[in-house]
């Protein structure tokens, strides 16, 4: 049995508690918000973000960070991309031993242009951790928290760090696997969200299957494109934080980034979806910042570039479709014959 702080009591956050509190480990929820806190502790609910489940009464939740840190072996990081820097400040303060760090985020600050376990790196002193342990992969918190069949990845540098998380959450129902491809891992869940987005938005103007059907394959090459530029190993989007990942957002209600593109498709206006939805939807931010990456890598991103234009600067949904659809002719398999030679080309 490990002690292990989650820190962020959103859906996910509230779902990985689970997973650990079932695994026997003695898990300590952190929220930022106190009334937050007691409700848990009273109800064992988290009625605003996870509420069909039920969180085992073994698990304790903690507005005092300092508290929720103590003597634990595992920091998990859950909280909005967003907010990864400033939680970080608070840990460094409140940590008393070296930990391994976990991090559940899928992100990509538009600021910076770093990935999480980068952004977690450059605020954290080596000494307080052993590794930064990315964990990802296609995982509804909804279906999670229900104990319904699930697999993910857990990444870092050092497999031994991979396999210490791989061991505190894996179970009967939900299977961890390693892959030692952190920037492949992280990447895929950050940009899956932006490919999401895009399939709710196709579906809200009422495009069918061949419409999503595209985007995600045509997103799945704009991502791998942008991936392997940066270092990842292409086969890791062929995996669970890829087309994995890419499945699950792109056809589920369960997905925020889905039902946010879902209303752009409709028409609403950007600030009137964020506000509708009231949890966190990364794809938004990660589009500027994957534009502003594809640009930096130059490497070509159209999804990206149109969704970026929609969200950002006015652009109708439709005729960023009409835009996708009118491009220059292309061959199918132009990334695979930048990389296996020039058998693939006409
Ligand atoms: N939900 C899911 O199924 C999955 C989510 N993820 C990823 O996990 C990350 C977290 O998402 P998720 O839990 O779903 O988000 P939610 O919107 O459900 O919850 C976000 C939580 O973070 C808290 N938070 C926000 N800012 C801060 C801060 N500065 N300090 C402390 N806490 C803060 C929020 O508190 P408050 O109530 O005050 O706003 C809230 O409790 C995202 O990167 C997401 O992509 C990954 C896989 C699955
Ligand atoms: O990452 C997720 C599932 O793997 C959750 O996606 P959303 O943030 O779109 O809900």
């Amino acid at each position: 049995m490990a002690k292990v702080a989650v820190l962020g009591a959103g859906s996910w956050g509230t779902a990985l508690s689970i997973v650990l509190a079932d695994n026997n480990h003695d898990v300590r929820l952190w929220t930022h918000r106190e009334d937050q806190a007691e409700e848990i502790n009273r109800t064992h609910k988290n009625a605003r973000y996870l509420k069909e489940a039920t969180i085992p009464s073994s698990l304790t939740a903690y507005s005092d960070l300092e508290k929720a840190l103590d003597d634990v072996t595992a920091v998990v990081l859950v909280v909005p991309t967003k907010a990864i820097r400033e939680v970080c400040q608070k840990v460094k303060q409140a940590l008393t031993r070296k930990v391994t760090i976990i991090h559940a985020t899928k992100g990509i600050d538009p600021d910076s242009l770093k990935r999480v376990s980068e952004m977690i790196q450059e605020e954290m002193p080596q000494e307080q951790y052993e590794d930064v342990v990315v964990l990802s992969g296609p995982s509804h918190a909804e279906e999670v928290g229900l104990r319904q069949p699930t697999t993910v990845t857990v990444s870092s540098h050092t497999i031994a760090e991979a396999e210490v998380a791989q061991d505190l959450f894996i179970n009967e129902n939900f299977r961890v696997y390693t892959n030692p491809d952190v920037v492949g891992v992280e990447l895929g869940g950050a940009l899956k969200n932006i490919i999401a987005l895009g399939a709710g938005i196709s579906d809200g103007l009422g495009y069918g299957d061949n419409a999503k059907s595209a985007l995600i394959t045509r997103g799945l090459a704009e991502i791998a494109r942008l991936g392997t530029s940066m270092g990842a190993n292409p086969l890791t989007f062929a995996g669970l934080t890829g087309v994995g990942d890419l499945i699950v957002t792109c056809t589920s209600q369960h997905s925020r980034n889905w039902r946010a593109g879902n209303m752009l498709g409709k028409g609403y206006a950007l600030d009137e979806v964020l506000d509708h939805m009231g949890m966190v939807v990364e794809g938004v931010r990660t589009t500027n910042a994957a534009y502003k990456l594809s640009k930096q890598q130059q490497v070509e991103m159209p999804i990206t570039e149109g969704i970026e234009q929609l969200l950002f600067h006015g652009a109708h949904p439709k005729d960023v479709v009409d835009q996708l659809m009118t491009r220059g002719r292309r061959h199918e398999m132009e990334d695979l014959a930048d990389i296996l030679g020039n058998q693939f080309s006409s």
